[in-house]
């Protein structure tokens, strides 16, 4: 209905509640309270929090994949406040204008590169939000697009016949990262896009990312407490302590006086991680 980037900011988020409907033995469980973040055009912010703070749930509401329906899953719904994400407004959002969110939001869920399709090949998986969109896009188009995301995230061609087991974890995430991508996306959502990866492979994911943001100048939300992924990759942090925003700005002007008890102990963790945020000056 407001489609068309009315406000200009590609992510606006407003007083956003965000609950889980009762279901069989749990009750309604309010996952996000009052939240309110822009994200600027080109702008990469950062989401922190503890365990259950409400990341993943933001991610998923942002990615636009809360609208999905999964049966079996209890997905969480927007009770309060308003959230614009291209100029669609996520609350009431039909079906057709939900279909048209997903083709310009890359989403790299968590575990994204574990739970790729087992039957699919490399091709296929990162050819499919392509067809999803264009059932008819021409085929040898379609392979030569989809080599060309496969070697912007540095792959090696010889990827595009093999099936997910063929590859380490390092090479599924990359999938994962590409067939978030190769729409061309003016926003991406990552949570947790480093997890569970090797170091090397890691910082190789933080350039690559960093590079393909540079290049295409998508806006991005990247879940992480990861540090090279904040100090590298981010604009701006966020930070959740149970479903509450409790900080929001640099790295430097959240963590270099933090003030929220929560704050005060992540930056704490994060400096024995290593974080020098008076280097950064
Ligand atoms: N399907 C669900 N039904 C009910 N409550 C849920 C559901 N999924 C998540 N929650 C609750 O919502 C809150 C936020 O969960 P969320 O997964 O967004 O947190 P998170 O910050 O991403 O945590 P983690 O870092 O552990 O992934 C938690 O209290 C969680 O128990």
């Amino acid at each position: 209905m407001s489609h068309g980037a009315a406000h200009g900011f590609p992510v606006h988020l407003s007083d956003l509640t965000i609950e889980y409907p009762a279901h069989g033995p749990s009750p309604a469980h309010v996952a996000v309270h009052g939240l309110s973040l822009r994200i600027e055009p080109g702008e990469v912010v950062g989401l922190l929090g503890g365990s259950g703070s409400g990341k993943s749930t933001v991610a998923d509401v942002i990615s636009g994949d809360f609208l999905k329906a999964r049966a079996g899953e209890v997905h969480p719904v927007i009770t309060g406040g308003q959230a614009t994400v291209l100029g669609y407004e996520l609350r009431g959002l039909g079906r057709r204008a939900s279909a048209e969110l997903h083709f310009d939001v890359g989403h790299v869920g968590q575990d994204a590169g574990a739970v790729l399709p087992a039957d699919r090949s490399v091709a296929e998986i990162v050819g499919e939000p392509i067809l999803v969109r264009d059932p008819s896009y021409n085929r040898s188009a379609l392979m030569s697009r989809v080599a060309t995301i496969i070697d912007a995230v540095r792959l090696p061609l010889t990827v595009l016949d093999s099936y997910p087991y063929e590859l380490s974890s390092g090479q599924r995430q990359r999938v994962a990262i590409a067939r978030a991508l190769v729409l061309g996306p003016a926003l991406l959502v990552a949570d947790e896009p480093t997890t569970g990866i090797d170091v090397t492979v890691r910082d190789s994911i933080v350039d690559l990312i960093h590079e393909l943001q540079a290049q295409r100048t998508f806006s991005a939300l990247i879940v992480s407490h990861d540090l090279s992924v904040l100090e590298r990759l981010v604009d701006r942090v966020a930070v959740l302590d149970r479903g509450r925003l409790v900080a929001l700005g640099t790295l430097d002007e959240v963590f270099s006086d933090p003030i929220h008890p929560y704050v005060v102990r992540l930056a704490d963790e994060l400096a024995e991680a290593g974080l020098e945020l008076s280097a950064a000056e």
